[in-house]
């Protein structure tokens, strides 16, 4: 469904965040992007939509290669894409219904968006969303009367109402508390189960992303490093990934927390 042939990223400063990255994503399939800071895992994601570009590479779609497209076919693709953002990139003044119809853009034509005019089938479709996240009650409230974990979850609403094949998801939790964190990348997988939906999920918490996906991708100074399943990441694949560490902590704690 997505497979990466050999891309590099270059960035013009000379950092190499990206050294020639194959990977291949089946449809359905969550996996989890860790990795130590640098390691090149946002860039990663924003190669595959190309908000960066890569240097070098290829990056199919299904059937479409996406790095040689020009604007207006990109523009379509990106549709098929769905991004989730550390920091929700909510437009605050705007309702909450706003918020995730603004999901919808790459569809309607200008003038409908420019007058914020959507469909009914569109906004019968965002309440759909809403009532699963457990946010129909608040479609009228602004955004930035919102908690973090609410926010978020119109930022997941926002991106699944464009209906996308993958969602790209970007430290999703990095500004909520434990247990939201845990809440909302429990809501991302089960909606992802839902709807057969792949999602590369970029995360700092090893302990969460074992928790919840079914594959881990562990990203060194922009290579591969591991590739397999949760309970294949023991502390000395960890140590591979990260450097020295006493890891049996971190996968204890986690344990404990999750029986309690
Ligand atoms: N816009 C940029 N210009 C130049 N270099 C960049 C740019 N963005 C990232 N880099 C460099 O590319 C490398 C990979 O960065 P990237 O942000 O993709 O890593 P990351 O694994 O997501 O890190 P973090 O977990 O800290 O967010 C780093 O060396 C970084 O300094």
């Amino acid at each position: 469904m997505l497979r990466l042939e050999k891309l590099v990223k270059t960035y013009k400063t000379g950092d190499q965040a990206l050294k020639s990255v194959d990977l291949e994503v089946p449809k359905g399939q969550v996996l989890a992007l860790i990795g130590p800071s640098g390691a090149g895992k946002s860039t990663l994601i924003r190669c595959i939509n190309r908000l960066v570009e890569p240097t070098e590479g290829k990056v199919w779609l299904a059937d479409t290669e996406l790095v040689r497209l020009g604007a207006g076919a990109l523009r379509r693709e990106r549709r098929r894409m769905g991004m989730i953002f550390q920091e929700y990139a909510l437009v605050e003044r705007l309702t909450v219904m706003e918020n995730v119809l603004s999901g919808r853009l790459g569809y309607v034509g200008f003038w409908r968006s420019f007058l914020r005019r959507y469909p009914q089938s569109d906004v019968d479709e965002a309440f759909r969303l809403l009532d699963r996240v457990g946010l129909a009650h608040m479609a009228d409230k602004r955004a930035d009367e919102l908690s973090g974990g609410q926010r978020q979850r119109v930022g997941i609403c926002r991106a699944l109402i464009q209906d996308p094949m993958l969602l790209l998801v970007d430290e999703p939790t990095a500004s909520l508390d434990p247990k939201t964190s845990r809440q909302i990348m429990r809501l991302i997988c089960e909606l992802c189960a839902e709807r057969d939906l792949a999602a590369i999920i970029n995360i700092h918490d090893v302990a969460l992303a074992q928790m919840f996906v079914q594959r881990v991708i562990g990203l060194r100074a922009g290579a591969i490093e591991f590739d397999g399943p949760p309970d294949a990441l023991t502390p000395e694949v960890l140590t591979t990934i990260y450097g020295e560490e006493d890891w049996h902590q971190t996968i204890k704690k986690d344990e404990s927390e999750e029986a309690a």
